[in-house]
């Protein structure tokens, strides 16, 4: 049974010519009572996503148990007295929270604790992105994008996409953004540059242990930098730490990274909708074959956002050391698709 409650935000700034130029966008976040909800929303509201000018209506959608944490977000958001934030709504219903949504952050799930990896969350989290790609099918906007965070991230959001039969494929994407910040971070802090002067590292494959951060095309400060490292560092020190850095967190803080998550999928959307920016970036997205990786998984690739549409980059060349990597991950993927197919979770 559904509980919305709905706090409209009449805004005297948005004015009406504002509005003619900028209409509101409709956003839905799952796990909205849970961390990463917390830090998302304010950002959010605050216009980090989707610009200064475009009024957002946001819809929070969480499980009963869940529905009083996002209560008492929903009333901090109204106290943030958030020009741009035009209207709130929570509610346990699938059906209401992706109504006309234009946006979907789908992060209700259960985050892994110390000692699990991120497949092990497939038992736990699988069945939940079944019924809401049905219900996005049914009920979201003509142009709605989604992007997945709940882990296993790719493979969720291939359940997704799978029972969303009528949604174009590559409007499905998943996160991989926080490893490729993380990756960035990394590699300004090994040679000593600003963060952004680095560009062009690539993700490929699975948010998982096995992904593949790739500096091979990247640069800093406008120098190539597999000239500035060496294979062994890359081995034995980039890849281990970049591909770990959730469990660094998880055994730093005691629960999964909340704050960067956010800040990464605040990110994704941005790009997504209005470009990107200083060199590409990394998603997750319904593979259609591009650099050998098979189609009927969703898997990370080098992507520039043009046209409001994900664009994979064309023509790198793909080294043996790289090539080994990717492959590795993409079985991991493989692997992935055949065990929640095993489990019926995509349809025949
Ligand atoms: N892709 C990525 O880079 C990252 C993914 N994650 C993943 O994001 C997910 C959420 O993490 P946290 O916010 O830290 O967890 P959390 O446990 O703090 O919050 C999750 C929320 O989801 C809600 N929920 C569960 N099932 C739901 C459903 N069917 N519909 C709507 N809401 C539902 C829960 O009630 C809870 O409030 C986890 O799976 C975590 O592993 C976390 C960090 C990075
Ligand atoms: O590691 C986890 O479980 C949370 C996550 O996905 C990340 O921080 O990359």
């Amino acid at each position: 049974m559904s509980t919305p409650s709905s706090t409209p935000h009449p805004s005297a700034s948005v004015t009406e010519s504002t509005r003619a130029a900028h209409p509101p966008v409709t956003v839905t976040v799952t796990g909205a009572g849970g961390q990463i909800g917390y830090a998302l929303l304010f950002r959010i509201a605050a216009g980090d996503m989707l610009g200064a000018s475009t009024p957002v209506r946001l819809r929070l959608l969480e499980v009963p148990q869940g529905l009083a944490s996002a209560e008492g977000a929903a009333l901090e958001l109204q106290d943030g007295a958030f020009p741009l934030l035009e209207s709130l709504e929570v509610t346990d219903s699938p059906e209401r929270a992706f109504d006309v949504t234009n946006i979907a952050l789908l992060v209700g799930s259960r985050p892994r604790t110390a000692g699990m990896e991120r497949a092990d969350l497939l038992a736990a989290n699988g069945g939940i992105f079944g019924p809401q790609g049905a219900a996005l099918n049914a009920h979201a906007a003509d142009d709605v994008r989604v992007l997945v965070v709940g882990n296993p991230a790719n493979t969720n959001a291939l359940i997704a996409q799978q029972n969303a039969p009528d949604i174009p494929a590559d409007r499905f994407t998943a996160l991989t953004r926080l490893d490729h910040n993380r990756a960035l971070a990394q590699l300004a802090a090994k040679l000593e540059v600003p963060v952004s002067s680095v560009r062009d590292v690539t993700i490929w494959g699975n948010h998982s242990t096995t992904q593949y951060p790739d500096v091979f095309h990247a640069l800093a400060e406008e120098r190539p930098v597999r000239d500035l490292v060496d294979e062994a560092w890359l081995a034995e020190e980039f890849i281990p730490r970049v591909a770990g850095r959730g469990a660094e967190i998880i055994d730093a803080r005691g629960s999964s990274s909340a704050a960067s998550a956010a800040s990464a999928a605040i990110d994704h959307v941005r790009d997504w909708v209005h470009g990107t920016r200083n060199g590409w970036t990394s998603v997750a997205l319904p593979s259609t074959g591009a650099y050998g990786v098979p189609e009927g998984i969703v898997s990370s690739f080098p992507v520039h956002s043009i046209d409001g549409r994900w664009v994979v980059v064309e023509g790198l060349d793909v080294n043996a050391f790289s090539r080994r990597r990717i492959d590795l991950s993409v079985d991991e993927l493989l692997e992935e698709r055949a065990a929640v197919a095993a489990r019926g979770l995509l349809p025949s």
